[in-house]
């Protein structure tokens, strides 16, 4: 199995495709402590870290910042005292691309560089 947190997002244009249905049953084991939600009539990905504090949080947020500019492909991220909302999706295509799968399996990996509750 492709493991999704290794992979590198791909050129996405406005006429990219969305991610299967049949793709989505593959890749979202991957993924498990992700929502598919509906937001401003569009798929996302939303997850909600926790932590103790604000500056782990906020440290959080700035490292998933930083690999979302390396990748060229950008979160919403909402910052907390204690929490972190992310939520990616592909603006050019008014929903859920690859890329933001693969996005979401490396969030999850700099989670694991910190202490999460
Ligand atoms: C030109 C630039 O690469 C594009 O506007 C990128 C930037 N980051 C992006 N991030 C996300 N999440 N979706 C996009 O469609 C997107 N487009």
């Amino acid at each position: 199995m492709e493991q999704l947190a290794e992979k590198i997002c791909v050129a996405c244009e406005d006429n990219s495709p969305r991610i299967s249905d049949t793709e989505i049953a593959q890749l979202k084991p991957q993924i498990p402590d992700w929502e598919i939600v509906e937001e401003e009539g569009e798929a996302r990905l939303k997850r909600v870290y926790k932590f103790h504090d604000f500056m782990t949080a906020l440290s959080f947020t700035n490292k998933v910042g930083d690999k979302a500019e390396k990748a060229g492909h950008h979160p919403a991220l909402l910052t907390e005292w204690g929490k972190v909302t992310v939520s990616w999706w592909t603006h050019s295509i008014g929903g859920l691309h690859i890329n933001d799968f693969i996005m979401a399996a490396k969030t999850d990996k700099v989670a694991e560089e910190f202490v999460t509750k």
